[in-house]
């Protein structure tokens, strides 16, 4: 690399919306990219994404922006991907290495191969912990990463090379590099983010049918408004979520009901002891997790 020059020439991002644009504007903020190029779903997309300095342009034809492409990220909501991997795939470069930013990963994981096949090397897996409720390319921010985790996990066919040039651009954006594999990944994220996410959704949903919806929201005070955040999160993007990890989901799902079959049985038997017990352990491990 010559003195001054950036460490990526060009990155092509799928999805430039909160997760990818926000790559996109990390690593442009850190001086680190020649070119960013997108492609999306809606022309009106790109166009507020080049508006914002998010892209620099669109791209039309991905048979002309791969090839030659540092990094490909792919941060469209997971049910998109095996299409998209599908329509690269007869594209990559000696020099190209395909990311996602996808939640999920087995899934993701899958769809690589199935399209990548003998140059599944290329494509490293990773998921940037670090988000928000809100979508789209006017939602992305060049500090969303700082200080916060992305998780990367390698496949078996990824060599140091290409994992390194992963975490490098990750890293140029402020994030902290974790590794784990694809199984563990779903099985984490099953239960500190899928389940809390539906959990959220399913409270707003209950009081949102109701005939008189409004005087309960009138009500709601701050406690609600933390547990509920993410039920305002994208529809689309947590159905694909949930779909792709259900199995995971489903088992974290069980287990919580049997939670909440304890503590009903316990407000039943009036059973007050149970409860605070429950509550106690729950506030202790909360209070240590948040550090206060
Ligand atoms: N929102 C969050 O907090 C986080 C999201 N993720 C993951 O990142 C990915 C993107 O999520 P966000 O950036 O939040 O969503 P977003 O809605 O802000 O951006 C996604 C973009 O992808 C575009 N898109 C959809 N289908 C496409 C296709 N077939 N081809 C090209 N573009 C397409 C959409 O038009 C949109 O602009 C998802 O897989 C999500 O699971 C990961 C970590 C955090
Ligand atoms: O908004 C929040 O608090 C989140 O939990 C953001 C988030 C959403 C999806 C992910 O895969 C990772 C992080």
């Amino acid at each position: 690399m010559d003195a001054g020059q950036p460490e990526f020439g060009k990155i092509v991002v799928f999805g430039t919306g909160l997760i990818g644009g926000s790559f996109a504007l990390g690593l442009k903020a850190a001086g680190a990219v020649e070119e960013v190029v997108g492609f999306g779903r809606t022309p009106s997309t790109l166009r507020v994404a080049q508006e914002l300095g998010v892209i620099d342009r669109a791209g039309i034809n991905p048979a002309h922006e791969i090839g030659d492409a540092d990094i490909v990220l792919v941060a469209t909501p997971v049910a998109q991907m095996p299409e998209i991997f599908a329509r690269i795939a007869p594209y990559l470069g000696p020099n190209t290495i395909v990311t996602d930013g996808g939640s999920t990963k087995g899934d993701v994981v899958a769809a690589a191969r199935a399209a990548f096949r003998g140059h599944i090397g290329k494509f490293v897996p990773a998921h940037p912990i670090a988000g928000a409720e809100n979508s789209g390319p006017s939602a992305a921010r060049h500090d969303l990463y700082q200080g916060k985790k992305v998780v990367v996990t390698p496949l078996d066919e990824n060599n140091d090379e290409r994992l390194d040039r992963v975490k490098r651009a990750w890293a140029l954006c402020g994030a902290d590099i974790y590794e784990l594999t694809p199984e563990m990944h779903d099985r984490v994220f099953a239960a500190v983010s899928h389940l809390p996410h539906l959990l959220s959704f399913a409270l707003v949903h209950d009081l949102a049918v109701r005939d008189d919806a409004e005087l309960f929201f009138t009500f709601a005070a701050s406690g609600f408004r933390d547990f509920t955040r993410i039920a305002a999160s994208h529809p689309e993007m947590w159905r694909d979520i949930c779909l792709a990890n259900r199995q995971a989901l489903l088992g974290e799902l069980d287990s919580y009901r049997a939670q909440l079959d304890d503590l009903r049985d316990a407000l039943d038997k009036a059973d007050g002891e149970r409860l605070e017990d429950v509550f106690g352990i729950a506030r202790q491990a909360r209070r240590e997790w948040a550090g206060s």
